[in-house]
């Protein structure tokens, strides 16, 4: 990212950006934003609990009981809430991240280059945001408002001299951030182009070799990490700095609140108050007094996890371009009629092992259902795989609709594919479905669901790895997909391996129903799903 590019970076935009891919995670936010605020509740009791002990201190423990019993249930309860509020704030982030990778990957499946920093760090770079600095941001915006009211209750002065005090910490506040901005900027730059330059440098390790480069490419990634390690101890001295300066104020306003009641107490004050306050008032506004700043702590503390998003907003922004969030079926390289497919004496070759494929021909008309079929390892997925442009074709060509591959641009947008092994994302099964068609309501999602036999909450969490599916159930997903997306090309590889007997009989009643209207090509084992073919090809 250069420095141009960063310099025409607008926070208002990037702020509006990240507001925007919050939406589908709002309920999360709403609930982690509700239980932080919640937690002034809790604080209050925990005050007035011990007020109310220590102002029962002289008629004995039986007195004090109440109290204490008070403050001990308060306690118990802010322990609760913040356990809450941090599991839902972790909901809400890993809802947007998952919609957020959904998206990237969707453009890199439409052949976008997306660098790598941005896919990966750029999407985690949000997790704090979302997690930690929303909630944070509601919290400090309501609680030190409300906790100077309920002070105010109990001594008027005390609460006079919290919001007289609030205003030096939220300016220092305000100029930390604008002091860490422009580090986390440079940071997350300097981050992108230690991995682009490590990427790059790892695709020429050959050409590297042939000119014993070895030693300038390890000096220039040494000069690239150095620069990141400099930039990131730039971003923690600013964080520490700001954070000193604001534990100062709050020490600060707690010692003169401290200060006041102590010779309020005593009568000792040199100027006249409007309040005589006892023990069990004082001791309120002294517990109160650290929860006005705790939000506002707690908000400077998350306040790095917004810069780092805004950050990398500008990369994210830039990997979706507007056209890659609207349907996939939007953006389609064929139109809606079935294409005609023409592999022209094929040879696909990975790197320098034997030809998995050498010299195939076929004809698809359009509309057609072919089946490819032959011993494992013939080369049937290879096949599939070079018309998605992911196997490499080293010799021959293949034409859809008449154009070679090379001159269709998105052809995947045009593809309804399920693989295999399917990519799994963070996120919840209907997340995971919606890749293939992100317009889909929550009808369609359920309904694509069923038809592959996944049964279940389409609301349950997977993580990357598939954590809660059955590979049997993987494979069920990545059909789910293929069922969603109203694409005019199907391409199915082993839909119904390791099924049963009467489970592949109801998943091929599916898979004839999708495949009517479209140019389908199924690799398979399967002489039962050979049998809806109207041409079956041995390899
Ligand atoms: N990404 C790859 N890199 C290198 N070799 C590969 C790759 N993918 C497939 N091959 C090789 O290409 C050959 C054909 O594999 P392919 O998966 O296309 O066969 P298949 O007929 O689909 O097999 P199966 O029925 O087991 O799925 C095999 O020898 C395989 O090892």
């Amino acid at each position: 990212m250069s420095t141009s590019l960063l310099a025409a970076e607008d926070p208002r935009h990037a702020r509006a950006w990240l507001r925007q891919q919050g939406r589908p995670a709002r309920t999360s936010l709403l609930r982690a934003a509700a239980l932080t605020v919640l937690d002034a509740v809790p604080a209050v009791g925990f005050a007035a609990g011990l007020a109310w002990a220590i102002s029962s201190f002289d008629r004995g423990p039986t007195a004090m009981a109440p109290g204490l019993a008070l403050a001990l249930v308060s306690l118990g309860t802010r322990g609760l809430l913040a356990g809450h509020a941090l599991m839902a704030g972790g909901r809400a982030a890993g809802e947007v991240k998952a919609s957020v990778r959904a998206s990237v990957l969707e453009s890199l499946f439409r052949g976008r280059p997306v660098p790598l920093a941005t896919a990966m760090e750029g999407v985690e770079a949000l997790d704090g945001r979302y997690a930690r600095f929303e909630p944070a941001r509601v919290s400090a915006s309501v609680t030190p408002l409300l906790m100077i009211g309920v002070t105010a209750v109990a001594s008027p002065v005390a609460s006079g001299i919290l919001l007289f005090t609030l205003i030096p910490f939220a300016l220092g506040m305000a100029l930390a951030g604008a002091a860490a901005a422009g580090e986390s900027r440079r940071q997350f730059a300097a981050l992108s182009r230690l991995s682009g330059l490590f990427i790059d440098r790892v695709r020429a390790l050959p050409a590297v070799l042939a000119f014993q480069a070895e030693a300038r490419v390890a000096r220039d990634v040494a000069v690239a990490s150095d620069e990141l390690q400099r930039r990131t101890a730039r971003v923690l001295r600013v964080a520490f700095a700001s954070s000193a300066v604001l534990e100062f104020f709050s020490a600060l306003s707690v010692a003169l609140v401290a200060l006041y009641c102590g010779f309020n107490l005593l009568r000792l004050l040199p100027f006249p108050v409007p309040e005589t306050l006892d023990l069990g008032r004082a001791f309120f506004v002294l517990a109160l007094a650290p929860e006005v700043y705790a939000p506002l702590r707690r908000l400077a503390a998350a306040y790095h996890d917004r810069q780092a998003a805004e950050a990398a907003q500008h990369a994210l922004e830039h990997a979706l371009p507007a056209a890659s969030l609207e349907p996939a079926g939007a953006q389609t390289a064929l139109g809606e009629r079935p294409p005609a497919l023409h592999f022209e004496a094929v040879t696909v070759r990975y790197g320098s092992s034997p030809p998995a494929v050498v010299g195939f021909d076929l004809e698809i008309r359009p509309g057609q259902t072919v089946v490819l079929t032959g011993a494992s390892g013939s080369g049937k997925s290879s096949l599939l795989h070079a018309l998605l442009g992911l196997a490499p074709v080293t010799e021959g060509r293949i034409l859809v609709d008449g154009r070679p591959l090379s001159e269709l641009d998105a052809l995947a947008g045009s593809v309804a594919w399920a693989s295999q092994a399917p990519v799994i994302l963070p996120g919840t099964l209907g997340d995971n479905i919606a890749v293939a068609d992100r317009a889909a309501c929550r009808r369609r999602l359920m309904a694509a669901a069923a038809a592959a036999g996944l049964s279940g909450n389409l609301d349950r969490l997977l993580d990357e790895r598939g954590g809660g599916l059955s590979g049997g159930e993987i494979r069920r997903l990545g059909l789910a997909r293929a069922l969603l997306k109203a694409a005019p090309l199907l391409l199915l590889d082993e839909p119904t391996a390791d099924l049963d007997r009467d489970s592949e009989r109801a998943l091929i009643d599916v898979i004839r129903r999708a495949a009517a209207g479209r140019t389908t090509l199924i690799a398979t084992h399967s002489a039962a799903v050979a049998a809806i073919a109207d041409r079956v090809v041995r390899l």
